[in-house]
């Protein structure tokens, strides 16, 4: 595996990749990585001869009060979990290389990207669609894939891609990898490692809450009154505050009273302590 923590050197390796005519995968992180991550690298694997991954922790995603400064760093053992994999490239910029003296711009995509997490992390996904694009444009893939744990996510990263014409990758090869779970059924995520021991057992909860919520409005349950009995679960299982509990519109995120044709999301963020914790989980049609 070659590791890139400059531009010029990441440019190389692309570069001789391009050459022996080889197509190239992207899966963005911050590191920390789980068997989630891991999960993206091995989609990435079958679908190109070559796999890029990116780590970076992006200072611009996080609000004031947040936990830039808390964010897990493994470098090393992030490397070794890569290697392990088959992985051709790590890039690993650092902050000056991303965001140099002067660096003035920013992408912010409307619409999508205003409610759930955009409510309650302003300027978030300013920061993600901002380093997403640059990440595009610096390692320039065939095919990008990214977590629908963190669906709102991708759905800004796709609508941007389509806004702006990008062509490395183009907005249909941006891949969506369904969530990887613990055994209780929690969305493994970096973050799951701030919760004590009696939180991580608490926090099963969460998607527990939500599989009863997404059965009953299936059955045809009223949404306003399941969404209510789901917070009232998370406030019973011990989560302190509830972000967002909604369903909505699964291409548009426009927030939903009651089920429509087009597919649906129950999307939630709550808190545990002072961690948060995001899930989300389709809503079928009887
Ligand atoms: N459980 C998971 N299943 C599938 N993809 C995941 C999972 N967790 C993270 N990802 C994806 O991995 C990519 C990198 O995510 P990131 O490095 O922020 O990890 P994370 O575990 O989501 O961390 P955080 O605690 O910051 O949410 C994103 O596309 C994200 O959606
Ligand atoms: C996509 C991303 C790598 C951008 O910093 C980040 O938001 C993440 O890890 O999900
Ligand atoms: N996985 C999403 C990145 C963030 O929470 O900042």
């Amino acid at each position: 595996m070659q590791t890139a923590t400059e531009l010029d050197v990441l440019r190389t390796t692309v570069a001789a990749f391009r050459e022996a005519g080889e197509s190239l995968a992207l899966v963005p992180t911050m590191g920390a990585l789980h068997e989630g991550h891991l999960t993206l690298v091995r989609g990435a694997r079958v679908r190109a001869d070559r796999v890029a991954v990116s780590i970076f922790v992006n200072p611009t995603q996080f609000g004031p009060n947040e936990d830039l400064d808390a964010y897990p760093r493994q470098m090393e053992e992030d490397a070794r979990l890569l290697e392990a994999e088959g992985v051709d490239l790590l890039w690993a910029p650092g902050v000056a290389q991303m965001y140099p003296e002067g660096f003035a711009t920013t992408i912010s995509v409307a619409g999508v990207s205003e409610g759930f997490c955009g409510a309650s992390r302003p300027g978030h996904f300013d920061g993600v669609a901002t380093v997403v694009c640059k990440l595009f444009n610096q390692v320039r893939p065939d095919v990008a894939l990214f977590g629908e744990k963190d669906w709102q996510q991708l759905a800004v990263i796709r609508r941007m891609a389509r806004d702006l014409d990008l062509t490395a990758p183009q907005a249909d090869a941006i891949v969506g990898v369904p969530t990887v779970r613990e055994a209780d059924g929690l969305a493994m995520s970096s973050r799951n490692r701030y919760l004590s021991p009696e939180q991580r057992k608490a926090a099963a909860a969460l998607p527990r809450a939500m599989r009863e919520a997404t059965e009953r409005i299936e059955a045809g349950g009223d949404v306003g009154a399941t969404l209510q009995a789901l917070e009232q679960a998370l406030a019973e299982a011990g989560f302190s505050s509830v972000d967002y509990a909604d369903i909505a519109d699964a291409a548009s995120l426009a927030r939903l009273d009651r089920l429509g044709e087009a597919p649906a999301r129950l999307l939630v963020a709550a808190r545990i302590g002072s961690t948060r914790l995001i899930d989300n989980m389709a809503i079928d049609k009887a």
